[in-house]
């Protein structure tokens, strides 16, 4: 008796409803904001799924580059979303004076503690909590702490050196350089902030497995952050967060098990020599006790454990890869270009021989400033491969603004790609695609060569720029000044093939395999 009554509305009234639905939701995307007379790949104008795929491809800075060199200095990414290529664009949307707010891209890379989203320096949208937290903690970042820090990177550049000769040189033994690298950069990191080196090099280990965490998580947050209400859904779903919130399960990011781990180890040692009379809080010895300083002073509140170990958490997800793929980027790029790795090696050795720098095992940072080759070849390892390379995206105020002499609406995803601007023709030369660490070096006397640097310099977006600008980047260079010229000297680095590697871009842009034979140098 039921097969006579109609439940449901039937198969094709159903489908001619979606239809019309879906037909008036890719029109109002197409035209929204009147974004669509701009060009770009037709898909990318109807939805943010044509984002998300391109990313989850993982080569979105070679299709990016395509695209620019195709439709001209702006393309459309997305329904909301333009890319911008030309430099000027780089100063209107990165100005400190500006203060265009971070996309929704960034709280996806939030990390989760005990079902707590921890609103990282990194990740915020609220620009006055921004300001203020990096008040708190800049200190601990600066140059001139960075430099105290230098005998605990000593230590570490030692340690891997002696390791490196010991695991590749004396056996043979093929080095997988992308992860003994990262495994540095880790021990950097940490030594730096807890006074304590974790043991990534001594035990030839990845402690905890955060390196395989990392890995795994980018292959999450670099799609997402194409469509953040997914992440919403996914780890930042709500029940999941009452349920860990209230110990029903753990759905703690890596990083913060890691670095709650750190911390506690270093704090209970702390409190020990407290106890036995000595207080390392004010001595400054690392950041964490840089940040201990920072809460004592601290008479509001604002700077609290929460923050600090967010803080510590973010150090341990941004401080690490990047590091680490910008030192197998320099040594790949010398290594592909003879001609710049022997003139390297002549400016260490002559530099060494007058007496200019000391004949150290580890160079000191001083010593590595008076080497502008060493210079010219770290900044053109920037140049061309800018380990960030996802789009820097940023909104545009809600009254609209300029840019590039193009007026934007209101609430438009704005951005440049490292990659992309650092391949601009008119401001670094015809030859973009070659490692010419040449370009950087100019004759200070002439008014053109200066000008032409400071071109270069402004348009170069490897850390970011204005109020978000990168804040570990003095630890960063401070590692790479010293361990690339300390390696060279001692070990004479092959590849293993004369393939160019390949790269995948999961927001950093990383090398799917680097391996290099190893051998101790004759001097
Ligand atoms: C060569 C190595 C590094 C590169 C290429 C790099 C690159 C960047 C870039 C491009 C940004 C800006 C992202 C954006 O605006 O969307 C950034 C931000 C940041 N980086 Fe780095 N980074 C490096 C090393 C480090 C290290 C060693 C640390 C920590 C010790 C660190 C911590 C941070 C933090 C906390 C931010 C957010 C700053 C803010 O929003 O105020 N980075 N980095």
């Amino acid at each position: 008796m039921f097969a006579h009554v109609p439940l449901s509305p039937s198969l094709p009234w159903v489908a001619l409803v979606l239809g019309l639905a879906t037909t008036v939701w890719l029109t109002r995307n197409y035209f929204h904001n009147g974004l669509n007379k701009y060009p770009g790949a037709r898909l990318a104008s109807l939805t943010d799924w044509w984002r998300f795929y391109v990313v989850w491809t993982r080569k979105a800075h070679f299709r990016y580059l395509d695209l620019h060199n195709q439709y001209g200095d702006v393309v459309r990414l997305g329904p909301n979303a333009l890319s911008f290529s030309n430099p000027r664009a780089i100063k209107e949307i990165y100005s400190m004076s500006k203060k265009l707010t971070k996309s929704d891209f960034y709280p996806v890379q939030m990390q989760v503690s005990r079902g707590e989203v921890l609103q990282s320096l990194f990740g915020t949208q609220d620009e006055e909590y921004h300001g203020r937290l990096r008040r708190f903690v800049s200190n601990a970042f600066s140059m001139s702490s960075i430099v105290r820090y230098e005998p605990r990177v000593n230590e570490t550049a030692k340690l891997f050196i002696d390791k490196t000769e010991e695991l590749f040189a004396t056996t043979g033994k093929r080095c997988d350089m992308k992860l003994w690298l990262q495994f540095f950069a880790f021990d950097v990191i940490t030594e730096v902030t807890y006074s304590r080196r974790v043991g990534f090099v001594d035990r030839v280990e990845d402690v905890d497995g955060i390196v395989e965490w990392l890995d795994k998580i980018f292959q999450y947050m670099a799609p997402v952050g194409q469509m953040p209400f997914i992440d919403k859904l996914l780890v930042k779903n709500p029940v999941l967060k009452w349920l860990s919130k209230h110990g029903y399960i753990d759905n703690s990011s890596g990083t913060a098990r890691f670095s709650k781990a750190r911390m506690s180890e270093r704090l209970q040692e702390i409190a020990d020599r407290r106890a036995a009379g000595v207080d390392e809080v004010y001595q400054r010895n690392d950041i964490l006790t840089m940040f201990l300083e920072s809460k004592d002073k601290d008479k509001t509140g604002f700077f609290d454990d929460r923050l600090i170990l967010t803080m510590t958490t973010s150090i341990a997800l941004a401080g690490s890869d990047t590091t680490a793929i910008s030192l197998c980027a320099t040594l790949y790029h010398l290594l592909r270009n003879p001609r710049c790795y022997g003139k390297l090696m002549k400016e260490l050795s002559d530099a060494i021989e007058s007496g200019l720098i000391a004949d150290t095992e580890i160079l000191s940072w001083a010593d590595s400033q008076k080497l502008p080759y060493l210079d010219a070849c770290i900044k053109e390892t920037f140049r061309i491969h800018p380990a960030i390379s996802l789009n820097l995206e940023r909104v545009t105020p809600p009254e609209g603004m300029y840019i590039d002499g193009r007026f934007i609406p209101g609430g438009t995803i704005v951005s440049c790609n490292p990659w992309v601007v650092h391949r601009r023709k008119e401001v670094f030369g015809e030859d973009v695609e070659v490692y010419r660490p040449e370009r950087w070096l100019v004759d200070p006397t002439s008014l053109s060569d200066l000008e032409r640097l400071n071109e270069m310099k402004a348009t170069m977006l490897h850390f970011g720029g204005g109020s978000r600008t990168c804040l570990g980047k003095h630890i960063a260079i401070l590692e790479m000044y010293k361990l690339i010229p300390s390696l060279l000297r001692k070990f004479d680095l092959r590849l293993t093939t004369d393939e160019e590697w390949d790269l995948e871009n999961l927001w950093f842009v990383k090398p799917r395999k680097f391996e290099l034979d190893i051998q101790l140098r004759n001097k």
